[in-house]
């Protein structure tokens, strides 16, 4: 699976780097191959031209009269008969076969097309934009850019088709309708000439749109892309039923309003976070007014610890309730290099607590891994460190591993909690009690997306490269704390990594006072 880490998404460049090198050399032979039979008719062509001015008096010459036997005989035969083609083609396919393993499956296609929606939802994205390339959202029925990447690329036809066909056979018309709109669009303006890598076409386009607008209500919208597609089709027996259909519906019941086509988006089961969150996503931690509570501070911080006496750590308080603050250059970039580097072999699909047991779940679409503090020095000085500043104790099975995180296109942690909210959790496995608080080391920067988001207290932090976020997953009572719903915003552009501490209730006896208090 590639499309749930970017680090496999980029590994994934090399394996084109040699498909690349490998199509170059069959172009070699193939054009070495054509340049014969180009030649081969050369010959003979001109030679016909010398033989049809006399060709009574050419084959007088015995020599001539044999040459055009052996041609005829076996040159041409040779010719025709010519393997060449083939095995360059079986050449070709062999060194492709090589990579088969490397490429893609279907659903890192589908994961990724799933990716592009998600983005398209949460920062509300103009898909009109997107195919161009370009990150827009409408405001005042503007388009206003909402990040430029630094690298981009228009999107095909095909590559419309593809997306509005995942969300097709998902039932999801809200999205099928404005992806396949654009490809079709786009599959018009190419004149509908048909192109050997696309998947599909005009007509493919044409179909999977009216049956989305049928399914949404727009029947006569339906009806006249049916009557484009016959045009193109015209003894498609199906169509021909569909636009018998249309027209009855239509005689039957006509359109009220030809607007109101209520498009939509497909219902989740936390809609009413979902706002919340989206919301949090779209703002990338720019917050409203934060500095107005007194309460809030900056300040150089040691916790008391001789340890951070020399080099102090620059601490933001950014909430009260829940307690969350953030230590600027926790990590330096050597470290977060060598954290990276020493998680790549063991990175896998996330997963989820999924009652006993865990899962892998479409709203968290990363890989992890564990890495123990004899993975590397850098691990164990991590430990250390993150001790010092919380004072607590993190060595395991008080801690976790650390868990280090990649997301991938569009790969987002949709708001949850980090302590377990059943007796049966995984959580419990390690008989040290629940997660009381949460370390998290952001290893990488982000172009654009990818916040934390509170959603409950109702703030988003963005990703700051080398800063780690502390907060505290449980009451004083050992409760857990409902303001501690949290969220990882799908990534928009760059290569996210993070790395999760959790401390877990046991261990902290003597470091983290008890309190009946429920609001404490
Ligand atoms: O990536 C983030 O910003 C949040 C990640 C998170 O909440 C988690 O891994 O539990
Ligand atoms: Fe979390």
């Amino acid at each position: 699976e590639m499309y749930t880490s970017l680090l496999n998404v980029k590994q994934a460049i090399t394996v084109e780097r040699k498909l690349i090198d490998y199509l170059k050399t069959y172009i070699d032979h193939e054009s070495e191959r054509l340049e014969d039979v180009k030649r081969f008719y050369a010959k003979v062509s001109d030679l016909h031209t010398e033989l049809y001015k006399g060709p009574a008096t050419a084959m007088a010459n015995p020599l001539v009269a044999f040459t055009l036997i052996k041609r005829l005989h076996s040159e041409w035969l040779n010719v025709v008969h010519s393997n060449e083609a083939q095995e360059n083609t079986q050449a070709l396919r062999s060194s492709y076969e090589k990579e088969e393993a490397d490429l893609p499956k279907l659903e890192d296609l589908q994961g990724a097309a799933q990716g592009l929606m998600r983005l398209q939802d949460v920062y509300v994205l103009q898909v009109a934009s997107l195919v161009r390339g370009l990150f827009q959202r409408v405001t005042e029925g503007q388009p206003i850019d909402i990040c430029r990447p630094a690298v981009s690329v228009p999107l095909s036809g095909d590559d419309c088709f593809l997306v509005g066909k995942v969300a097709y056979e998902q039932h999801d018309y809200y999205h099928s309708v404005q992806w396949l709109e654009e490809s079709v669009r786009l599959f018009r303006g190419a004149g509908g000439e048909w192109i050997p890598e696309n998947a599909g076409t005009l007509e493919d386009a044409l179909d999977h749109l009216a049956f989305s607008h049928f399914k949404t209500g727009n029947i006569s919208y339906a009806l006249s892309l049916s009557q484009e597609l016959l045009h193109h089709d015209p003894m498609n027996g199906r169509v021909l039923q569909n636009v018998e259909k249309y027209e009855r519906l239509l005689v039957r019941s006509p359109p009220l309003s030809i607007t109101d086509h209520g498009l939509k988006r497909p219902t989740s089961n936390n809609v009413r976070t979902r706002d919340t969150y989206e919301t949090l996503c779209q703002t990338q931690g720019s917050q409203q007014m934060h500095f107005k509570n007194p309460r809030l501070f900056c300040d150089f911080f040691t916790n008391g610890n001789p340890g951070l006496l020399l080099l102090p750590v620059r601490r933001e308080v950014l909430s009260l309730q829940p307690y969350v603050v953030l230590y600027h250059n926790f990590i330096t970039d050597t470290e977060a290099e060598d954290i990276k580097t020493t998680a790549h072999a063991g990175l896998r699909r996330s997963v989820v607590a999924a009652g006993e047991k865990q899962a892998t779940a479409e709203y968290r679409i990363s890989k992890s891994a564990w890495l123990k503090d004899t993975a590397h020095s850098t691990v164990g000085k991590l430990d250390q460190k993150i001790s010092m500043l919380t004072g607590l104790n993190v060595k395991h099975p008080y801690g976790e591993y650390l868990q280090v995180v990649n997301y991938g296109i569009g790969g987002h942690y949709e708001p949850h909690f980090d302590h377990a909210t059943s007796p049966s959790s995984p959580v419990f496995k390690l008989k040290t009690g629940n997660r009381v608080a949460t370390f998290m080391i952001y290893l990488s920067s982000v172009e654009a997306g990818g916040s934390t988001a509170f959603i409950y207290a109702n703030f988003s932090i963005p990703v700051v490269e080398k800063a780690a976020i502390f907060w505290w997953n449980l009451h004083r009572n050992g409760q857990g704390n409902e303001d501690t719903l949290h969220a990882g915003c799908p990534v928009l552009i760059g290569d996210k990594w993070v790395a999760n501490k959790w401390i877990h209730e046991h261990g902290q006896e003597f470091l983290h006072r008890c309190s009946l208090n429920p609001e404490e």
